[in-house]
């Protein structure tokens, strides 16, 4: 059997720790290097590392995956924050490094991943579609990468449909009280104390509404994806985004 030598930045975060014990526990897989906050990046070289697992932060992930790419490592990548800008500077850095893999995957539960999927399924035949994403308050980023890549898709399957705007007659209210629009979906960010990450995705037509909704209850959740990530990336050169793209949906 191959033993894939992955290191993990994040480390010692809420997910980084979760997947490291994943790490351990997976047979095909050698965990060679935890590195966190104030750590070196030079031990993922210096330890052999084949394939890094990113769960930082957004404002750090591009300097991490400049060095892995450079240096000819693997990305899998939970990490939110990619907007296209980032993206378009990823596929720079690949183009010169051929060979070398990233996954940016917004969500690896397998769960959020088949909710997006019906999400963007169902669009199509409902006039009106909004998302609430409900998530623990120590989160940086608003709306949810999750969130963002669900609003993303179902604006693209209602403009392919021919649908216009979602019905909505407001005329006054508070700033945000109407949650952010991308690419024509609302989508609404919940923090509480106690929640992990969880979304609910509503449509409405005619006398009906249709509610998916997911919920991570821990995050040992995104361990199974993210291993499946890892035992693929070496084998998609450039960039892959979204893990769907590794499933047989
Ligand atoms: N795609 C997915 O399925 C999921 C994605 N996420 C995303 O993953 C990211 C991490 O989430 P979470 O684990 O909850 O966050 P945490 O804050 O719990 O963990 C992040 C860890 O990274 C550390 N860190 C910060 N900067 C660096 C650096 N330069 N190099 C190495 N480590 C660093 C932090 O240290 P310190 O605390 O000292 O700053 C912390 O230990 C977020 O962007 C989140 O949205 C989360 C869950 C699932
Ligand atoms: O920060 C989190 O916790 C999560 N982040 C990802 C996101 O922004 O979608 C995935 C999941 O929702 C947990």
């Amino acid at each position: 059997m191959t033993v894939t030598k992955v290191g993990v930045l994040g480390a010692r975060g809420k997910v980084g720790t979760a997947i490291c014990d994943a790490v351990r526990a997976a047979d095909d897989m050698e965990l060679v290097a935890e590195i966190d906050q104030g750590d070196a990046l030079q031990s993922l070289v210096d330890s052999g590392a084949e394939v890094v697992v990113d769960f930082t932060h957004p404002d750090v992930v591009m300097p991490n995956l400049e060095f892995c790419v450079a240096n000819g490592i693997h990305a899998v990548v939970g990490t939110t924050g990619f907007t296209e800008d980032r993206l378009d500077t990823l596929r720079g850095w690949l183009e010169a490094s051929p060979g070398t893999g990233v996954l940016i995957a917004p969500n690896f539960a397998i769960g959020a991943i088949l909710m997006m999927r019906f999400a963007v399924q169902a669009a199509k035949y409902f006039p009106s579609a909004e998302i609430i994403e409900l998530h623990h308050p120590n989160k940086a980023d608003a709306p949810s990468g999750t969130a963002h890549r669900t609003a993303a898709m179902m604006g693209q399957a209602r403009a392919d449909a021919g649908l216009g705007p979602s019905p909505d007659a407001t005329s006054t209210g508070l700033d945000g009280a109407r949650g952010a629009d991308v690419d024509g979906v609302r989508v609404h960010s919940v923090r509480v104390t106690g929640l992990v990450a969880h979304q609910e995705v509503l449509l409405g037509t005619q006398g009906e509404t249709l509610t998916i909704r997911h919920d991570s209850l821990d995050r040992t959740s995104f361990a199974p994806g993210v291993l499946l990530g890892v035992r693929q990336i070496a084998n998609a050169p450039g960039l892959t985004v979204g893990l769907d793209s590794f499933m047989d949906l």
